[in-house]
């Protein structure tokens, strides 16, 4: 059995249940290619939702379509109370103000050190001089479990997992109340992949934000989400926690879940269950 979007489904334990994104009757289109159509989304409070769908389900627009950076063709995007086609643009970029994005490359200036790639953000928006800027990079930095040495280097000479949490602490720089994260743990090994994944939900327990995760990561969706929506024909099939979405009765999901990946990160996931709870 398939179910269309949802927003009453049960709330994971650290939302008030209250959507921060509300996303209805999305249509997103190049030309005459429809990428998305009559999509329905919600993200909750204090939640970590994962997007998955097959490769060119829209899992990038629909961020992009949030974020601010594609026009929706049709529909309505709520942000924290804000209907964003009513907004003016100056009212648009504070409610922008209160994201943090991480996209799949890091993207992170390469001539500046992490602290001044950090502080940028902070000097642009919060209107800081650079001095406290960069203290406060620092201790964003800190939070991502970056050594005080890493502040000065440049992202050249630091490793993926780094880069990735860099990219994150300067993500978090204006304190964001929602963090939309595209593939965070692309390119990583399942040991920086799965610390990610912790530190995601470590940083999550304790700043309270929301977070729009797009992954094909099945390890970070047992490890990490409460929730998690697929994308499939143009819009959001189901949105549930990982185990209800497993039992869905349709194709890419049972592909997806229940096949031989799938079966490995929920053995994985289980594993690391029964570990936590006899520690
Ligand atoms: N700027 C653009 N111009 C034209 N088509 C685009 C543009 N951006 C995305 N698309 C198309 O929209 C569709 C959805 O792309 P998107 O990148 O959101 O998919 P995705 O689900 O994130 O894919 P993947 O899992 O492979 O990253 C694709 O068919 C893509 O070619």
């Amino acid at each position: 059995m398939s179910k269309s979007t949802d927003s009453t489904n049960q709330s994971p334990s650290h939302s008030s249940g209250q959507p921060v994104i509300e996303v209805r009757g999305l249509e997103n289109r190049f030309g005459n290619h429809v990428v998305h159509e009559s999509l329905d989304l919600d993200l909750l409070d204090g939640e970590i939702l994962g997007i998955v769908g097959g490769s060119g389900t829209g899992k990038s627009v629909l961020l992009r379509s949030i974020v601010g950076l594609k026009r929706p063709n049709a529909g309505k995007i709520n942000v924290l109370g804000n209907d964003l086609n009513q907004l003016s643009s100056k009212e648009r970029s504070q409610v922008e103000r209160r994201f943090g994005v991480l996209f799949q490359q890091g993207a992170l200036f390469s001539s500046l050190s992490l602290q001044e790639n950090v502080a940028l953000p902070i000097i642009e928006h919060a209107k800081l001089p650079r001095e406290d800027a960069e203290y406060l990079a620092r201790v964003k930095l800190s939070l991502v479990g970056l050594e005080p040495e890493a502040a000065l280097q440049y992202p050249e000479s630091l490793s993926g997992g780094m880069i990735k949490r860099a990219a994150l602490a300067r993500a978090l720089a204006l304190d964001p109340d929602i963090l939309f994260l595209d593939e965070p743990t692309a390119g990583l090994d399942p040991i920086g992949a799965a610390a990610f994944d912790q530190l995601l939900v470590t940083l999550r327990n304790a700043l309270g934000f929301s977070v729009f995760l797009v992954t094909h990561d099945l390890d970070t969706l047992y490890a990490a989400c409460d929730r998690v929506a697929v994308l499939s024909q143009k819009r959001v099939l189901v949105t549930d926690t990982i185990q209800n979405v497993a039992r869905t009765d349709d194709e890419w999901v049972q592909n997806y879940f229940n096949g031989p990946r799938g079966r490995a990160a929920n053995k994985t996931a289980h594993s690391n269950d029964r570990q936590l709870r006899s520690e």
